[in-house]
Order: structure tokens, then C-alpha cells, then sequence
């Protein structure tokens, strides 16, 4: 069986200090999966090995079946694996409609063959008016995106990361900086754009991590210490010990 990702003995040393010791995880094509652990566990330097921004130490990375270790960003993008950051990279001064488009044909490839880019527009503004009642901003469509909420912003940065069609999602902290009300609110987007979609996301807040989450992994020091779904890696004592303890016992307390 191809998992969507498979990471096999991952590992990543910076100077003589092991910062990632032999990962490994397999994912389901249409999993969620937040990654959670304490600071400076290796939560970001995992998504980073990931995505190609960083090369392994030694172990594998494959993406649906495909080894990528060592390709870059964008050829990783291209295999169908799109990243979205805690720092917004939308484009401030173009409007919603412009920033998923651009997202979608930058995948695409359009920029290198203006006539290509020429035959297939209107498939292209098709599927952007798509991507906007997607992420819910058919009213802001028109709208510079230096000019939407923070949260307007945060749903554009989805749904430019999901615009190229990629089947997998990395996603940094989707929720930081958010209400109560918007984390919630967004969670249901992020699960309606992602639907049929891998998912893996960086998450702190343990009410997101609960609401999203098929599985959990959690990393500790390097390492996944459990992998699971979210009542199994509430259960489990190591993990509690390591790590959770009274966050989840909070989430659980609070109805997560
Ligand atoms: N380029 C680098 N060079 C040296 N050390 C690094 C580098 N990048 C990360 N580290 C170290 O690796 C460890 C793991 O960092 P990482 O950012 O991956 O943790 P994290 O789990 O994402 O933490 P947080 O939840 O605080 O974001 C930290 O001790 C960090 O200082």
C-alpha cells in the first residue's frame, strides 16, 4: 500500500546536536494529522525536512510513494505537497480573486509558457471562482488582500495553499492569533477545503489539535513517542508524563 507520506528513520542533526532521532510515520491518503510537543521538540525542523527547506541527516521522506529527500521546495510543491506558514505570503496589494489565481497557475506552471496560459484561462478563472466560494470569501472577492481581517487573511493563505490541487497540506499554527470564535469557525474551513485531502498540521492549542485531528503525533526531543488517534494519545501515560499531562486533561475538560 502507497501512503500519501511515509517517513522512514528521519533524521537531522545541526552541528554534533541530534534535533530529529529517528523519526517514522505513515500516513493515510485523507488523514488529519496534528503534530503537537513541547517547544524546541523538532515540531518545525520535522516540517521543514518535509517540505525540502531542510536535507536530512539520513532517512527517507516519500510522498505518495515518491522519494524526495533532497529535492527542493518547489519541486516538492509540484509532486503535490503545498506548505502554508505562520507568516502570511499573500500578495497584500492584489484582491482575493488575484492571490488564488496566481496560486493556481504558479502550480500549474503557467509562468513558463504564456501560451499555455493563454489556452487555459478560463479553466483556470473557473476553478478560482471555485477556490473563493471554497474559503467562503465570495463577497470580499474584488477586495485587496492587504484590506481583509486577520481571519479573512488566514482563510486566503488556505485557500492559496490548496489552489495548485495538492494532496498534501502542511500547515504551520493555522489558528494562532486567533478568537475563540474564529478558531472555530476556521477549523470547519480548514476541514471542508481539505476533505479527500492529507493533512498535517503544527498545533498548540489543544482545542484545534481535538476539533481536527484523526490522529496525533507527538514529539518529544526528536521523536514521535505516540502516534494515535486523539481518545488513544489521551490514554496514554507516556505521553501524559512526557508532555500533555494537564493539557489534555483541560481539552478533555473543557468538551474537546
Ligand atoms: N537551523 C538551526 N540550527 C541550529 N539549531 C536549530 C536550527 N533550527 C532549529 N534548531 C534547534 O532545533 C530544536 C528544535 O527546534 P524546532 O523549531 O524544530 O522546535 P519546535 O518543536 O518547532 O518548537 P516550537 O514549538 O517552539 O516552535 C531547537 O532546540 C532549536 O533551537
Amino acid at each position: 500500500m502507497t501512503y500519501a507520506l511515509e517517513i522512514k528513520d528521519l533524521r537531522k542533526s545541526f552541528g554534533k546536536t541530534d534535533i530529529i532521532r529517528g523519526i517514522n510515520l505513515a500516513v493515510n491518503t485523507g488523514e488529519r494529522i496534528a503534530v503537537i510537543g513541547p517547544n524546541g521538540a523538532g515540531k518545525s525542523t520535522l516540517f521543514n525536512l518535509i517540505s525540502g527547506r531542510l536535507m536530512p541527516s539520513s532517512g527517507e521522506v516519500l510522498l505518495n510513494g515518491q522519494l524526495i529527500n533532497g529535492k527542493k521546495p518547489y519541486e516538492i510543491n509540484r509532486l503535490g505537497l503545498s506548505r502554508s506558514f505562520q507568516i502570511t505570503n499573500i500578495f497584500p496589494k492584489l484582491s482575493v480573486f488575484e492571490n488564488l489565481r496566481c496560486g493556481l497557475l504558479w502550480h500549474l506552471g503557467y509562468r513558463y509558457s504564456f501560451l499555455r496560459f493563454l489556452s487555459n484561462l478560463d479553466d483556470a478563472n473557473a476553478r478560482t471562482e471555485e477556490l473563493v466560494r471554497q474559503i467562503g470569501l465570495e463577497k470580499k472577492r474584488n477586495v485587496e488582500a492587504v484590506n481583509l481581517t486577520y481571519a479573512e487573511q488566514r482563510a486566503l493563505e488556505i485557500g492559496v495553499t490548496i489552489a495548485g490541487g495538492a494532496n498534501v497540506i502542511l500547515l504551520d499554527e493555522p489558528t494562532a492569533g486567533m478568537s475563540k470564535t474564529e478558531t472555530s469557525h476556521f477549523i470547519a474551513l480548514i476541514k471542508h477545503v481539505t476533505v479527500g485531502k492529507t493533512l498535517l498540521t503544527v498545533e498548540h492549542d489543544m482545542g484545534v489539535v481535538f476539533g481536527l485531528a484523526d490522529k496525533i503525533a507527538v514529539v518529544v526531543y526528536g521523536e514521535v513517542i505516540a502516534f494515535d488517534t486523539p481518545a488513544a494519545v489521551r490514554a496514554n501515560a507516556r505521553v501524559q508524563e512526557a508532555y500533555l499531562g494537564s493539557s489534555v486533561a483541560d481539552a478533555q475538560g473543557a468538551g474537546h
